[in-house]
């Protein structure tokens, strides 16, 4: 999954996407990589980010979003929480919600998903984006997270939204400090083991560069790469990556040495 950023203060990559052309130009250019889903988000939900209001978030989001379904022949995940902004979305092609308050976040955006019937990635956070760092204590993180996400799964099936709809993500970075983030990673096994897809999101986070020593975000590729493939063996079926060649050359070398002898075509 590749990051499309249209926030001006995106954490990293300094909001260049913000016009359209150059939105549409990454775009192109992560699908050329083999990215095999966009996710297109205009309100930035890295820690400390200011709120957007609806009006501003479909005036960043809705022209992209259109540019960039007409002209990349892949599904597109838009990153948002505002009901209105995933039925606008919708209507514009979007393929699949990533909301990062796991439909908590509007009162409508259950009912949304429902009656769209459209795939949902139900995150883990605690508060928002604005106030989740300061709420980073918890006694069993791994047992915390996996509950929340239960609790998730079962508003939505109860709701009527079928369980081939749901992806599940615990949510690295968000109301989590190193060693929360690391007890996660440690345990992913054990959100996989909950049945849904698991989408993860570590690329260019805190954690690497507090793992690696580079303080710059953007350059902190060969860690995020690692940091994915830690992830897909233990269970993610999507990574959320902005580095999408790097990313893709190194999964593909590793789902090669991954297959046993007999999954490999006789030369
Ligand atoms: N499903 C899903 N969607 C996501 N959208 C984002 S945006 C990144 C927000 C951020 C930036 C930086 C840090 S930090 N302080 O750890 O470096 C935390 C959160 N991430 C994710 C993720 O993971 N899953």
């Amino acid at each position: 999954m590749g990051v499309l950023n249209v926030t001006p203060d995106s954490f990293s990559d300094g909001g260049r996407c913000l016009s359209v052309d150059a939105a549409l130009k990454r775009a192109q250019k992560m699908w050329a990589e083999g990215a095999a889903i966009l996710d297109i988000g205009a309100e930035s939900t890295r820690p400390g980010a200011p709120e957007v209001t609806l009006k501003e978030e479909l005036r960043r989001l809705l022209p992209v979003l259109e540019a960039v379904a007409a002209e990349v022949p892949l599904p597109i995940s838009v990153d948002t929480s505002k009901a209105a902004v995933m039925r606008a979305a919708w209507s514009l092609g979007a393929g699949l919600m990533n909301d990062v308050t796991a439909l908590r976040g509007d009162p409508l955006a259950l009912r949304t998903v429902v009656d769209l019937d459209i795939p949902v990635c139900l995150m883990h956070m605690r508060g928002t984006p604005r106030n989740m760092q300061r709420d980073t204590a918890y006694t069993d993180v791994v047992a915390e997270v996996r509950d929340f996400l239960s609790e998730r799964i079962a508003c939505c099936l109860a709701a009527g939204i079928p369980r081939q709809r749901l992806l599940i993500d615990p949510g690295f970075g968000f109301a989590k400090n190193l060693a929360a983030n690391r007890r996660v990673l440690r345990h992913l096994d054990a959100f996989a083991g909950l049945g849904f897809p698991m989408l993860v999101g570590l690329s260019r986070k805190r954690m690497i560069g507090e793992w690696s020593g580079v303080e710059e975000a953007s350059a902190r590729v060969a860690g995020s790469v690692a940091a994915a493939l830690w992830a897909v063996e233990h269970g993610a079926s999507v990574v959320r990556v902005h580095d999408v060649a790097e990313t893709v050359q190194a999964l593909r070398v590793w789902h090669r040495m991954r297959q046993g002898e007999e999954e490999i075509h006789p030369d």
